[in-house]
């Protein structure tokens, strides 16, 4: 676990960056310090792996104050991965992510191997080890900034934006990949981003910082989305904050039917009559192709011939229903189909159970906003003064 405890950072011209932070980093989770540019969050940051001292406080790592332990020491549990990889451009990329194993004296063999397990592990081609950092994308860059990080396998991982320098779609794909790793590395990692749908993406607790570095809420990314706790956190999370929400409301419950679906071999006849405006045609595997308008079908054949629409699809064990609504806003039929981790189609979940799902995530939404004010009082001081508190 890591502790903030009452950490003020002052700069030497008195820019106050962090002000009497005081806050826990469970061991084994992502904790997201989130917030806008100069709220601290890179102070902060630094001030774990000692490239910044606080002028006031402690910040303890294991029960340890970090200033009573030589940088040096301290870093070695400690892997740091900052915006644009940091890479050495002189180094081949093996020799990158093997130079902490060998700095820690490991013999240039097993660092090598270590190496190429690691590319591996990050989703990395190792076919790309032998290259220079220029010759590699800026994800593939991130990557091995990744990969260099858990080189020495510590239990701590210190991530600056590190992914914010590469295109949406590479961002999403890394983080992904993160969220993968941690799931079979379970390291403590301190994550520090601006951007809100990143944090609560990645995070177990999301800290948001105000300009002043000032903690504005420390909550779950749930809770943080349903109970801002004063004006500020509210604009920080934007207007979309009730349907990021939906994506902490588990798709497993929607209902199913089963009868919406049709193979694609399957005789237009069969549907002939239906009151249904749309069915999903499937391949022989279950797979989706798309979905097939009752009103149009043709005289007599299969549904081969049918002419098909977009689709969208979800994993209902799996997903979100955020995931189930886009999926039903992919299609004109207003449906989703729902699949399970092979792809199948397991069945349709229809606008109207989508609705009702909705109505259900509003009230439940109004439902925690409501307690919040029962518990807190008029006007949202309460909210604040619990996260001021760290809480
Ligand atoms: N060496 C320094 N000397 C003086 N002021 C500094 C120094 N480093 C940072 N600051 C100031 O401290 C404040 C916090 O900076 P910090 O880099 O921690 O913010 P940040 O939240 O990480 O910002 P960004 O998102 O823009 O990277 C800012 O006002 C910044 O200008």
């Amino acid at each position: 676990m890591i502790t903030f405890d009452r950490v003020t950072k002052r700069y030497p011209d008195g820019t106050v960056a962090v002000d009497d932070l005081s806050l826990e980093v469970p061991t084994g989770g992502i904790t997201v310090f989130v917030g806008p540019s100069g709220c601290g969050k890179t102070t902060s940051l630094r001030m774990i792996n000692r490239m910044i001292d606080p002028s006031e406080g402690r910040v303890l790592l294991d029960g340890v104050d970090v200033t009573t332990v030589d940088p040096p020491t301290l870093r070695r549990g400690i892997g740091y991965v900052i915006q644009q990889a940091g890479l050495f451009p002189h180094r081949k990329i093996v020799d990158n992510v093997a130079t902490v194993p060998q700095l820690l004296g490991w013999d240039r063999r097993k660092a090598r191997d270590r190496a190429m397990e690691l590319l591996e592990r990050v989703g990395l081609d190792t076919g790309l080890a032998n290259r220079y950092p220029f010759q590699l994308s800026g994800g593939q860059q991130q990557r091995v900034g990744v990969a260099r990080a858990l080189a020495a396998d510590p239990p701590v991982l210190l991530m600056d934006e590190p992914f914010s320098a590469v295109d949406p779609i590479v961002r999403a794909s890394l983080q992904d990949e993160l969220l993968r790793l941690q799931a079979e590395l379970h390291k403590t990692i301190v994550f520090v981003t601006h951007d809100i749908d990143e944090a609560v993406k990645l995070g177990d607790r999301v800290a948001v910082l105000q300009v002043g570095g000032h903690l504005a809420q420390l909550d779950d990314p749930a809770t943080l989305l349903a109970r801002p706790a004063d004006g500020f956190v509210r604009e920080f999370l934007g207007r979309d904050r009730g349907i990021r929400r939906l994506s902490f409301v588990p798709g497993a419950g929607l209902g199913l039917r089963g009868d919406l679906t049709v193979p694609v071999s399957a005789d237009v006849a069969s549907a002939r009559g239906t009151a249904e405006p749309w069915l999903a045609v499937v391949d022989p595997d279950g797979g989706p192709l798309g979905w097939a308008a009752t009103a149009g079908l043709p005289e007599s054949g299969t549904f081969e011939a049918v002419p098909l629409a977009p689709y969208g699809t979800f994993v209902r064990d799996r997903d979100s229903l955020r995931a189930a609504l886009d999926a039903a806003l992919l299609s004109p039929s207003g449906n989703a189909i729902a699949v399970d981790d092979s792809g199948r189609a397991e069945g349709v979940v229809t606008r109207e159970v989508l609705d009702e799902a909705l109505v259900l995530a509003a009230r439940e939404a109004s439902r925690v906003a409501g307690e919040t004010r029962a518990d807190e009082g008029p006007g949202e001081a309460g909210g604040a003064r619990e996260a001021a508190d760290g809480r």
